[in-house]
């Protein structure tokens, strides 16, 4: 099987698209439709003798070499197989799936929806929360409007890791809530899905109630597949909710709760309201 990853390209067709990346800068000087400066033959034919620049063409066959060294030789494939990850035909690769956005968006919600797809189509899922988020029940994951699940609760995914022993290489799917509590976020999401190749699912908060980055959700973006940023209903008018508001009056960034010390809020109620916020004694 060919697989679609870049680290897996055929080694054959990477040399050519970097033949052809370099045409369009104008420094190919051995491909046998190039008609330097870096204009191709559609025919394939030239009869103009490609000028040589030695200091690019040897830049040029040592990043091939290196790309080779890593790509396999020409005319051969790598399979994901061959890196020591044995994975059933069907399985997901690696991934990582982002879904943030103030409270009471339904961000839970989609998670466990999301999950529920990868058990029916009959994957293992290791679903943790923060054990940090003890609102509604410690070893549930519990939406506002009460649908729940079963989930591991750690302090980090370590813990989680370490939790799980030998079983942990068994799940093919790693489904995160209140991501934001995590302090290993970062890492442990890209190692699962760059080396373990596992699914991640990540639902956190992407800011603060100032509005402000919040652990490691945000961090995480650029080495995302997919984001997905939801938004609520503002408490207060029926415009579409982006933040969350603190009614209560605490300054510390981590403070669990819900409709008792938050709201969500539009844009316009969020910049209102937040200057009327109690402020603590
Ligand atoms: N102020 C609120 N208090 C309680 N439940 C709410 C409130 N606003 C929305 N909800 C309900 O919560 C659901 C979303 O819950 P959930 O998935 O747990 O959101 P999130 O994880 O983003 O906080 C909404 O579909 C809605 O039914
Ligand atoms: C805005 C904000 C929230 N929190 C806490 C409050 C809740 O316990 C969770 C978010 O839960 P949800 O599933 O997204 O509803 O985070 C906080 O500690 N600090 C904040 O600024």
């Amino acid at each position: 099987m060919l697989c679609q990853s870049p680290r897996f390209l055929h080694a054959a067709a990477l040399r050519e698209s970097l033949y052809g990346m370099s045409v369009r800068l104008g420094h190919v000087q051995q491909s046998r439709n190039v008609v330097h400066p870096g204009l191709v033959s559609h025919q394939g034919t030239s009869n103009v003798a490609p000028r040589q620049c030695p200091q690019h063409h040897s830049r040029l066959s040592r990043a091939l070499s290196t790309l080779h060294d890593h790509a396999g030789h020409p005319g051969q494939t790598i399979s994901p197989h061959e890196n020591g990850t044995e994975r059933p035909e069907g399985e997901l690769k690696g991934h990582i799936d982002i879904i943030m956005g103030p409270m009471f968006a339904g961000k839970t919600s989609e998670l466990l929806r999301r999950v529920e797809d990868h058990e029916a189509a009959g994957r293992k899922v290791a679903l943790v929360k923060s054990s940090i988020d003890t609102r509604y029940h410690s070893a549930r994951i519990v939406t506002h409007d009460g649908h729940s699940k079963a989930c591991y609760a750690a302090a980090s995914l370590a813990e989680l890791r370490d939790c799980l022993g030998d079983e942990y290489s068994s799940f093919s799917v790693i489904a995160i809530d209140e991501a934001q509590f995590l302090p290993d976020l970062l890492p442990f999401c890209m190692h699962a899905a760059d080396a373990e190749q596992k699914h991640v699912l990540v639902a956190g908060l992407d800011g603060d109630f100032k509005r402000q980055r919040f652990g490691q959700v945000l961090d995480l973006v650029p080495m995302a597949d997919k984001v997905t940023k939801l938004g609520g209903r503002c408490a207060y008018c029926s415009s579409r909710a982006l933040f969350s508001l603190r009614i209560a009056a605490d300054e510390r960034q981590a403070l669990v709760g819900g409709a008792d010390k938050y709201a969500p809020v539009c844009r316009r109620h969020y910049t209102e309201l937040s200057e009327l916020r109690p402020s603590e004694a």
